[in-house]
């Protein structure tokens, strides 16, 4: 296409152009060197504290080759800059005896921060457009960017507190305020709905649809009143209906009438892109649309994975979202009431756009600050098109953060511009058509993203997921789990129907031991799917009689389903019988059998995925099963158990008995008990490891006990307070930190406490504590009276050290998540299985000693780390002594087969959990030789092949 051809030559000469195309050309962001300064870039500027920036740079500049670069460029700034990065590299790098390290170590230290800092300002104005409002306005008027207008955006990180949220609506108006004092530029203003409110979730939409509704017409009659346009950004595609609605709602306000600036952004990425333009165009006024290609691309599709949805909202080919994006320009071009705005740097895109177009020049281009020099240059300034500049504005601490991990997060590698910069592609290849492209691959998923389902394949089939950000799914969920249980009470069990239990389970060992393997791992496959079939049922009985929130609800059906194909798969693949190798004449097997009846005992916290994970495994491996839950928690288990019946496992080869500690103790005093898989508290294990000890002329028995734990998450100062904040709330108070899992001490480094704990405090101000069966829900109420009088008992006795609280609904079993100050690690010496957590400082440089600290407790279930430095999480890596290490994500949720769960020390004896291990634990092993020549003759020497001589 001559068109694009053209384009394409006219962006490829200006990459040559200006510093900031200079400092991109030299440094690629597909090189290591282009992503080491990224990675930098996105944490320097918010260390406060020399000694972890040192290390963060080291980290970061350490394996890249900067003399490589040094004065390469054309551009002196580039070239300062890149020996900014050398000497940086020189002095983190290459030990005391390197010698640009002595020449310039006599210059001290802070010079290398110095010149990194420099290096990062020069980043920072390459993505921002100005750190105030003013200063943005300003630069616009530079000759590089004359015949542009520019749409400003006080972009960020979504807000975590509504103080942010207040922050960012301020700095809105300011900008409107601003943009509309010089409204015959042409300038406008974005505006991102999560920025302004920090609980934009459809949970909670009849919170936060109106509030970020009166928000948006705020500003939507502020920009109308100054004559200027106001865009909103585009969101995530689960918050595309809540985001229609707000604009939709907006846009009809009488009050606008008339304004024509109004408008939104449409990703082409998400699949549902044209029917959001066809909506748009339906609005009864004129709408500014602006194409974009998609913000989200990798969180969205990490998203659908975790959640096991159906299918992505989104298309997986980079192709199918460049066709995409040409079938949404196409119909906007010809709808009567968008005005479009092309949010482009591919010359085909652009090139197309301009063919369809014809004459016409209605409509605008846009491209981000920093990208795409070039491309529009002379269409604008020769040809009378439009092009606006998206200008990021704000401080680059916190802008560059931001933005550089957009950059990564959307394959800058594969993004047009930066495929420029590969010399190796022809005009051609670069050009290739993206009809072309899909055609030939006939119109498939990326084979590299699995439908969420296959995700496991070839081994189990994932879980089913419920996609609650669909208002539909989520009111239906809502009706199903709040529906009245069936009231049949469960009956415990007294010592003489554990006797009898254990009777009919012994009785009925030989057979179901003697089926074959494969045939038992099938019936826990159908297990899985009545799990799957029953879950709006099994939802309801774990909110109801568990009070887990809809959430966990959902978690706890999908995992126990992955227990039961996991355990099906890993019995196939794991437990028939192996040949081993041996003399001639011989044949040598390995057997692994069930061992006989197993007692399965469950706590009430995950009483259906616990209960029948341990179930299934022991089923799987030959073994009967007479299973104990909780007290608390029978029902979801007796109706776990009738669903493992109808799958086909025997009455007797699993048998229910109800009951609490006494019915625990009678099973496990049981002689006849060939194995305990139990999980609980530490303190009821070493009850029964001392009880299964108790008789002397008892075997001694395999006990896997699954317990607490003291669990700390540690944060250095390179870490991003609003990642950390999210995964610290979900850690620590997620199911009521009900979780052995469950984050009980966080320890940041002294250098950034203030911030990090007074974000966590707004972030908290943001928790609902509710019934559990109310989607809105962050915190349901505890399990029963004992746990609230215990937990309520401690929190009051540390009422002085609280650094924050929250309220309570009057009426019901709510703790509320309470944040208490330690002065020592050493100061919390028990779990405390509740929301209430505990949060102490560590100094710069001791981040060895904290973890020993945290180590010396004795337990060692969980740890989380967050930190950009890739060296503290190999400190991390190789001295937490806990089985299950978090680093940069919350600390709970372990899922079968990807994060196999359990602890060492005092929490747990392993193996774990959802892991390739665990099913040995339940077997007997027996090996079998038999001499093959005993009856005389060795067959297979005596008929050998000789080798063709
Ligand atoms: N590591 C893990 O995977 C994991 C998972 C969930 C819960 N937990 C831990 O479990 C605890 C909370 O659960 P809980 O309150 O139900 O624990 P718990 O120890 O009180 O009870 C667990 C189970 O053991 C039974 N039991 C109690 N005394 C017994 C005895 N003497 N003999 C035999 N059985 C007996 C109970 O009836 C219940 O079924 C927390 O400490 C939590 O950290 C650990
Ligand atoms: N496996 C669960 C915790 C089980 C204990 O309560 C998690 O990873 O959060």
């Amino acid at each position: 296409m001559g068109h694009a051809g053209g384009l394409l030559a006219d962006l490829r000469a200006a990459q040559g152009r200006g510093w900031v195309n200079q400092f991109l050309q030299e440094y690629r962001l597909n090189s290591s060197e282009g992503v080491a300064l990224l990675s930098l870039a996105e944490a320097f500027l918010r260390v406060p504290d020399p000694e972890t920036a040192d290390l963060l740079i080291a980290d970061k500049l350490g394996d890249a080759d900067w003399r490589a670069h040094a004065g390469r460029s054309n551009s002196r700034l580039v070239n300062s800059a890149t020996w900014g990065l050398v000497v940086g590299r020189a002095l983190v790098g290459e030990g005391d005896q390197g010698p640009l390290r002595r020449l310039i170590s006599r210059a001290g230290e802070p010079f290398v921060r110095q010149a990194v800092g420099a290096a990062m300002k020069m980043m920072g104005e390459i993505f921002v457009m100005g750190r105030t409002i003013d200063e943005a306005m300003r630069r616009m008027k530079k000759p590089e960017n004359k015949g542009f207008t520019a749409s400003f955006d006080m972009l960020g990180e979504a807000a975590r507190t509504f103080a942010d949220a207040d922050r960012y609506f301020q700095a809105y108006v300011g900008a409107i305020e601003a943009v509309g004092s010089d409204a015959a530029a042409g300038h406008s203003v974005s505006v991102k709905l999560s920025a302004l409110h920090p609980r934009y979730e459809v949970a909670r939409r009849h919170e936060c649809v109106p509030a970020l509704t009166e928000m948006l017409e705020a500003l939507a009659v502020q920009a109308a009143a100054k004559g200027i346009a106001l865009t909103v950004d585009a969101e995530e595609s689960e918050r595309l209906e809540m985001s229609l609605d707000i604009i939709g709602t907006v846009a009809a306000l009488p009050g606008l009438k008339g304004w024509d600036g109004f408008g939104m952004a449409v990703q082409a990425y998400g699949k549902r892109a044209r029917p959001v333009v066809a909506w748009a165009n339906g609005l009864d006024r004129i709408m500014n649309v602006r194409l974009v290609k998609g913000a989200y691309w990798d969180s969205e599709i990490k998203r659908t994975q975790v959640e096991g949805l159906v299918d992505y909202p989104l298309f997986t080919r980079k192709a199918a979202t460049d066709v995409s994006y040409l079938a949404v320009a196409r119909d906007m071009l010809a709808a009567e009431n968008i005005r479009p705005a092309f949010a482009s740097h591919n010359a085909l895109t652009v090139a197309t756009i301009l063919e369809w177009a014809g004459n016409s020049r209605d409509f605008e281009f846009q491209r981000l600050h920093g990208m795409g020099d070039g491309l529009y240059e002379r269409l604008v300034r020769e040809q009378g098109y439009h092009c606006r500049i998206y200008a990021p504005v704000g401080g680059h601490r916190d802008l560059l953060a931001y933005l550089v991990r957009r950059l990564l997060e959307n394959g800058a590698n594969s993004s047009f511009v930066h495929q420029l910069a590969g010399e190796r592609l022809s005009e051609a290849e670069i050009l290739a058509d993206p009809v072309a492209k899909i055609a030939a691959v006939g119109g498939t998923r990326h084979a590299s993203i699995p439908l969420p389902r296959d995700l496991f394949a070839p081994g189990h089939r994932n879980s089913e997921g419920l996609d609650l950000s669909d208002v539909p799914t989520l009111e239906a969920t809502v009706r199903a789990v709040n529906a009245p249980l069936d009231a049949a009470p469960v009956v415990p069990a007294d010592s003489g129907a554990v006797t009898a239990a254990v009777d009919r389970a012994a009785a009925a060992f030989p057979a179901w031991s003697a089926t074959p393997v494969g045939e038992r791992a099938a019936i826990l496959e159908r297990l899985a799917d009545l799990l799957e079939r029953h879950r709006e049922e099994l939802m309801a009985i774990c909110v109801q009689e568990a009070f887990k929130t809809i959430g966990d609800s959902i978690g706890e059906v999908r995992e126990a389903a992955d227990f039961c194909r996991y355990y099906a798969g890993e019995g196939r693949a794991r437990l028939m019988p192996q040949e081993l190798p041996g003399p001639t004449g011989e044949r040598n097997t390995l057997h692994l059998d069930g061992r006989g009846v197993w007692a399965t005992i469950a706590p009430w916290n995950f009483p259906l995925a616990i209960f029948l994970g341990q179930t299934a495994a022991a089923l799987v491996a030959g073994n009967t099963v007479v299973a104990k839950p909780a007290p608390q928690t029978p029902r979801i288990a007796a109706r776990a158990v009738a669903l493992a019946h109808e799958a086909g496992v025997p009455q007797d080869a699993l048998i229910l008995v109800p009951g609490g500690p006494e019915v625990g103790a009678a099973l496990t005093a049981d002689a006849r008990i060939a194995g305990v898989a139990f999980t609980g508290s530490t303190a009821t294990a070493k009850r029964i490891a001392r009880a299964l000890l108790e008789d002397d002329d008892r075997p001694i028995v395999p006990l896997i006990a699954e317990t607490g734990g003291i669990n700390a998450m540690i944060v250095d100062s390179t870490a991003l307070p609003e990642q950390v904040v999210a995964d610290v709330a979900t850690s620590a108070f997620r199911s009521a930190g009900q979780r052995c899992s469950a984050l009980r001490l966080l320890l940041v480094q002294a250098d950034v406490a203030d911030t990090v704990i007074e974000m966590l405090k707004g972030a908290m101000d943001t928790l609902r504590l509710g019934a559990p069966g109310d989607p809105a829900t962050d915190v349901g109420p505890v399990i029963d009276r004992a746990a609230y009088d215990r937990l309520m008992t401690y929190r009051d006795g540390t009422r002085e050290r609280w650094l924050k609280t929250v309220a309570a609904p009057g009426e019901g079993l709510f703790v509320p998540p309470t944040l208490i100050r330690l002065d020592r690690v050493e100061d919390l010496q028990q779990e405390w299985f509740g929301p209430i957590l505990h949060v102490a400082t560590w100094d710069a440089g001791t981040l060895s000693e904290t973890i020993a600290r945290v180590n010396a407790k004795g337990y060692g279930l969980t740890m989380g780390l967050h930190s950009r430095i890739a060296r503290a999480a190999e400190v991390a890596e190789a001295e937490a002594a806990v089985g299950n290490l978090y680093i940069n994500r919350s600390m709970i949720g372990a899922v079968v087969g990807s994060q196999p769960f359990g602890g060492e020390g005092l929490s747990g004896t392993g193996p774990k959990a959802g892991g390739p291990h665990y099913l040995y634990r339940f077997c007997t092993e027996r090996a079998v030789s038999v001499d093959t020549t005993s009856a005389g003759g060795n067959a297979t020497l005596l008929s050998l092949d000789e080798g063709g001589i």
